[in-house]
């Protein structure tokens, strides 16, 4: 390519990139409209709702729709993530808890949710980003719910147990493991490997394959075994890429676990209910009584409507000695005359039935 075609192509790119940046701040302007909008529609002692998830769900939605190209639609949806992101921190900066410390996987996926353009504060433990959403000092929380390689995390489930949330959406994310070592790891010395406990769960079987003879440590989180090996010379991390960056470790080995498609799926919790989009998912509590059948009893209403269930978790309901919750999730939402009417039928049967949520099926 000439010299001159470069320059004729860099001229065209810096004048549409005059137009992106107008269009960009027409719509942040909009969005500050909306605001006024919401603000002035409110009736006396009403609280503005700024973050709408079903309509940030919609506008991604479209936009992959309509994408045509070169770029693909889930790498569009992630610009226009972080487009809505900022617009919306003009009309409201949004302050979000997750579990901590800055470089874990849930903190990613806080930024695949929300975008980079809200508060995030990390928290040592998922009970106190639960206890964080409930005193009102973060709008939402985000915690691990389930693992496709490893199962469902109980912390979040036995949380829910003790606290009201709403759950507000859900991101799913692929979880890369690479093996991190410090600048000072003496490379052919290492005696102990910290990870979370899930983590090293997820990467058993190249663990017993490389490093059979190695020490593992569960730590709290992935972070936290990076930030552990930056000042140790025996000791290497298991922890993705976030954490490899902020620790500045190098990857002694790269996406070690041991099922390629290795996915976590997140909770977005919060005080907020959200409206049907079209598209949603729906999370119970539910605790039947002990007798034979009471599980069949549970699943017909399910059956009988045609409802899709996505998944079913049993719990100890910590309320008796062998008595059991279950955590279900299926398609729809607890608006749907369909599911109100199964959620009927359930709630005749059932000791206690707790909705946790309805929420737009994850886009991205
Ligand atoms: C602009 C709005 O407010 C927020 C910002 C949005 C956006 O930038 O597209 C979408 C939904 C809301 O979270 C709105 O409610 O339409």
């Amino acid at each position: 390519m000439s010299e001159q075609e470069l320059k004729a192509l860099r001229v065209r790119i810096d004048s549409l990139d005059e137009k992106v940046l107008e269009l960009i701040s027409e719509r942040a302007r909009c969005a500050q409209e909306v605001a006024r909008v919401k603000l002035a529609s409110l009736a006396e002692g009403e609280v503005p709702v700024f973050y709408r998830p079903e309509r940030e769900a919609q506008v991604l939605k479209r936009v992959m729709e309509r994408n045509k190209g070169p770029l693909g639609n889930e790498e569009m949806a992630r610009l226009f993530r972080e487009i809505m992101s900022s617009c919306l921190a003009l009309e409201q900066p949004l302050k979000v808890a997750y579990l901590g410390p800055e470089g874990t996987f849930t903190q990613a996926a806080a930024m695949k949710h929300f975008g980079h353009a809200v508060i995030s504060k990390p928290m040592a433990a998922i009970d106190e980003v639960f206890r964080e959403v409930a005193a009102g000092a973060v709008n939402f929380g985000v915690v691990p719910v389930e693992n496709s390689t490893e199962g469902a995390v109980n912390h979040t489930l036995d949380s829910f147990l003790e606290h009201d949330m709403v759950i507000c959406g859900e991101v799913e994310l692929r979880i890369h493991h690479h093996l991190l070592v410090g600048e000072n790891t003496k490379t052919d010395s290492i005696s102990r490997i910290y990870s979370h406990a899930q983590s090293l769960a997820q990467c058993r079987k190249w663990l017993d394959a490389h490093y059979p003879n190695v020490e593992r440590v569960a730590v709290s989180s992935n972070a936290e075994a990076a930030k552990r090996v930056k000042g140790e010379w025996n000791s290497a991390a298991i922890a993705g890429d976030m954490a490899a960056g902020l620790y500045g470790l190098t990857r002694l080995a790269e996406k070690i676990e041991d099922r390629p498609d290795n996915s976590t799926r997140f909770l977005m919790i919060g005080n907020q209910e959200v409206p049907p989009t079209g598209d949603d998912k729906t999370s119970i509590i539910v605790s039947m009584s002990n007798k034979p059948g009471a599980l069949h009893e549970l699943l017909v209403p399910f059956h009988d409507n045609g409802i899709d269930l996505t998944r079913i978790e049993t719990r100890p309901s910590r309320s008796g000695k062998w008595t059991y919750v279950f955590f279900i999730d299926f398609v729809g939402h607890h608006r749907d005359p369909l599911v109100k009417g199964v959620l009927e039928k359930i709630s005749q049967e059932a000791v206690a039935l707790k909705v946790l949520g309805s929420y737009p099926k994850a886009v991205l």
